[in-house]
């Protein structure tokens, strides 16, 4: 067992902002390297301000400071010749650079593969864009919502009442972030094994694409029928019966997998739907199954479904999650400072040689590793 972060050792400067970028290089933070993020002189990443929630840390958005964790900040204007050299010399000694803003942005600020390339040649180099670097959308503002609007994630999920719904979850920045973070980790180990470096992109339409890779290979091979929003695929467009929600007496439960004869039994619904089938007639199943979910509450719904292996799970929220006690033991959540910032946040969610990363500090103050720009890493 080594404590040795996988990481150590490795310099990452990250021109990113907002969500998709910051959260490859909390992955990277978080597994050892040392990222700085280079931030707006006099404003810094807008996600400081944009995302002002309810409660804030320091001033600042909960959010910024969810994802900015365990991180450096060096404050720059990126169209000033001075700080234009200071951040070549960092690029020069630099594992990793990575950004996500419009394409061409980096090129004209002079920070593009190719510039960043010429003065360090083992660079990876990583960028998210929202719709790629070319293609009909390629000028588009990339934003979690939009892609979602356009990805035909919204318009699948919902139920059959719903209008189009949203994830609730920045799910295209989060996945474009961490598919970011594994193209970086792959380049690396070309780079180890063969000395070279290279260029990583990914955008969020791509990661919502591969969100539904399953859902899209049933539409591209199923001869064009297009699921309807409806209560099936509120759950899943295509999966059989009982895949879904259901109400009881009091709260919810999602059913995911069960033979449907000992269901059927269980719920007394034997004679009505022990014998239909699970695909076909599923529309009838689901509804059988939703009006006697309503006898009875979660707890006795439960205990019978735990007992007979129905794969089945009450609706918790937050609260009941942590009263479940499963994050402690996971040791998934963590309490962090930087000065007399203090916050609790969640951990890595990889535990390496049986030890979870926990991150050193909470987010940086605008600009307090300035000094490397004078000094070096
Ligand atoms: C998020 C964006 C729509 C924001 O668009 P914009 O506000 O127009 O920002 P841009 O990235 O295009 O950059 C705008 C300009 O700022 C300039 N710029 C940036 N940083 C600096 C500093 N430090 N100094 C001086 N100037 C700077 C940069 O050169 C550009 O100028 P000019 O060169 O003069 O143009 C876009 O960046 C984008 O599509 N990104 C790709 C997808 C992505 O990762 N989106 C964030 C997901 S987060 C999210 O969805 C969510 O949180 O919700």
């Amino acid at each position: 067992m080594s404590d040795i972060l996988p990481l150590e050792g490795l310099k990452v400067l990250d021109f990113s902002q907002f969500l998709a970028g910051p959260y490859c290089a909390l992955k990277l933070a978080d597994l050892g390297a040392d990222v700085v993020k280079v931030e707006r002189a006099g404003m810094g990443d807008l996600s400081r301000y944009l995302y002002l929630t309810d409660t804030k840390i320091a001033g600042e958005s909960t959010i910024f400071h969810a994802i900015n964790r365990n991180k450096r900040s060096v404050a720059v204007n990126l169209k000033s010749d001075d700080d234009k050299a200071a951040l070549r010399a960092l690029i020069a000694e630099a594992d990793v650079v990575l950004q996500n803003f419009r394409p061409g942005v980096m090129e004209r600020l002079g920070f593009g593969y190719e510039a960043v390339r010429a003065i360090n040649p083992k660079i990876v180099y990583g960028t998210v864009t929202g719709y790629g670097s070319d293609g009909p959308w390629v000028d588009l503002p990339g934003q979690d919502l939009l892609a979602q609007a356009r990805a035909g994630v919204m318009w699948l999920s919902g139920g059959a009442n719903d209008g189009p719904t949203p994830m609730g979850l920045p799910v295209a920045d989060v996945l474009a972030g961490a598919a970011l973070a594994h193209g970086i980790l792959a380049l690396l180990f070309r780079r180890e094994r063969h000395g070279i470096g290279g260029y990583v992109e990914t955008s969020l339409i791509e990661s919502l694409a591969d969100l539904q890779f399953e859902l899209l290979t049933t539409w591209f091979n199923d001869g064009g029928r297009t699921p309807k929003r409806s209560a099936n695929n509120a759950a899943h467009a295509y999966l059989a019966a009982p895949y879904g929600v259901y109400e009881t007496a009091d709260g919810h439960i999602a059913i995911a997998m069960g033979k449907l004869d000992i269901l059927a039994e269980l719920t007394g619904l034997a004679s009505e739907i022990a014998t239909l089938d699970t695909f076909t007639q599923r529309d009838e199943i689901k509804a059988g199954l939703a009006e006697r979910l309503q006898t009875q509450g979660n707890a006795a719904w439960m205990e019978a479904f735990v007992a007979a292996d129905i794969w089945a799970a009450p609706i918790m929220n937050w609260q009941d999650l942590m009263d479940s006690g499963v994050l402690e033991t996971l040791d998934m959540v963590q309490e962090i400072s930087r000065g007399d910032v203090k916050m609790r946040t969640t951990k890595l969610p990889l535990r390496i040689d049986g030890i979870r990363p926990a991150s050193s500090t909470a987010a940086p103050e605008l600009g307090d590793a300035n000094h490397i720009l004078t000094q070096g890493w």
